[in-house]
């Protein structure tokens, strides 16, 4: 079966607490999965006394500025002819454009506090003298965004100004302080497509996640199952937000009021979906085919690119998010800190391959067992079982 092009709609209801014991004693991996779950929620507890509020809505703001500086490239590109399609300097343009502008909104709103930023880009290539035509357009997109969208008391931005705001995101991280976390344009390959791609934003405060912000300006308003591109009603742009212990709000990037949004409450895996990558070379298509095949999982795969798959999962889009890149890939904070957040606070799990907590407190690598995966409480269980004996038969086919 190929990939589903993401229209089947689905009925999903409430999402239920899980919690069966003498299935946890029998088996060790409930004891990994429940440890997980236990872990977000005892993380939940404790920060529900310390309020990001005003981290927040300096994230909101900051996402949704970069959120317009990548529609309009993406709008330019896609309009452009196909030579500038195969070009990868208009991506280029809104990756330093949208990291810029995140540094410099978020260091302007807390002026007293320590800065760190921990951001996929650095302005190394963009200090030579060949790109500096790239600089003066990032420059002008980073102004004209600000202009645009009701911040004209700022002065504009100079050349230096960019390069500096783009230079303060090459933040180790770690254990200590807070520290934000971004991927200023997440799933280059699919924002090149004009498919899904989304600006991640996360604050680490001694080393957990407590915030986090996703926006996806391409992502259906309702639900990627149901999404008809050829129906003018079905709109699209989803601004994610979620907070330790408050839960995971939706809202539309253009404004909508937000509403709560909760992981799907599916038990079944017969009626189970399940995401991936749209690029095979990020993810095993094969594996992920094996392990849900194991579940009894029946419907096709949903590929599709960047964290935009968190988002989808903690409404109910579909169940389950696999992600199992090459040997030796080295996943980075920035592209799983916000989806996580928005995932986990609306009531599902995400662990590694063996059921660990992911541990966004080691600096700019998540350094984690073999893969990710994402489900809710009721369907961890098997979803991890399944991923063992997959893993295992795998290495030994690779073996003989
Ligand atoms: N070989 C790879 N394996 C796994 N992930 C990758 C690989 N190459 C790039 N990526 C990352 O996958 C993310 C997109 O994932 P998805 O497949 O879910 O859309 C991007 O952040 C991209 O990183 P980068 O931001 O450095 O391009
Ligand atoms: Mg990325």
């Amino acid at each position: 079966m190929g990939a589903s092009t993401v229209r089947a709609p689905l009925t999903r209801g409430v999402f239920s607490i899980y919690c069966s014991y003498p299935r946890l004693k029998s088996n060790p991996l409930y004891f990994s999965v429940s440890l997980a779950s236990s872990v977000q929620q005892v993380r939940r507890a404790a920060a529900a006394s310390m309020s990001y509020d005003k981290q927040l809505a300096a994230a909101k703001k900051a996402a949704f500025l970069a959120a317009r500086l990548c529609q309009k490239v993406q709008k330019a590109l896609l309009q452009s002819d196909i030579q500038s399609k195969s070009d990868k300097s208009p991506v280029t343009v809104a990756d330093y454009g949208s990291q810029a502008l995140v540094s410099f909104i978020l260091e302007k709103e807390f002026p007293s506090m320590p800065f760190s930023l921990v951001a996929e880009e650095d302005s190394e290539d963009l200090r030579r003298e060949e790109t500096r035509g790239t600089l003066v357009r990032i420059k002008e997109l980073v102004n004209d965004t600000l202009a645009s969208n009701g911040m004209n008391d700022i002065s504009p931005l100079s050349e230096e100004d960019v390069l500096d705001a783009i230079d303060r995101g090459k933040s180790e991280g770690g254990p200590h302080g807070q520290h934000w976390v971004l991927d200023p344009i997440d799933g280059t390959k699919g924002f090149m497509r004009g498919d899904q791609y989304a600006i991640a934003l996360a604050l680490l405060d001694e080393g957990k996640v407590v915030l986090g912000v996703l926006a996806c300006p391409n992502l259906p308003l309702t639900s990627v199952t149901s999404y008809d591109r050829h129906n003018s009603q079905d709109k699209v742009g989803c601004l994610y937000f979620a907070q330790l212990g408050a839960g995971t709000f939706m809202q539309s990037i253009d404004g909508s009021p937000p509403r709560k949004v909760h992981v799907s409450a599916t038990t079944n895996p017969e009626g189970a979906l399940f995401f991936e990558s749209f690029e095979a070379a990020h993810s095993s298509h094969d594996l992920s085919s094996l392990i849900v095949k194991k579940m009894g999982v029946k419907t096709p795969p949903v590929r599709m690119d960047s964290q935009a798959k968190y988002g989808a999962l903690s409404r109910g889009d579909g169940e389950i998010y696999l992600r199992f890149p090459r040997e030796g890939y080295r996943e980075k904070i920035w592209d799983h800190a916000a989806g996580y957040m928005v995932v986990a606070e609306a009531g599902g799990i995400v662990t590694d391959a063996a059921g660990n907590p992911l541990n966004f407190s080691r600096g700019r690598y998540l350094d984690l067992d073999t893969g990710i995966i994402v489900t809710n409480q009721k369907l961890m269980p098997a979803l991890s079982k399944a991923v063992v004996e997959s893993l295992k038969e795998r290495a030994s086919s690779l073996q003989s």
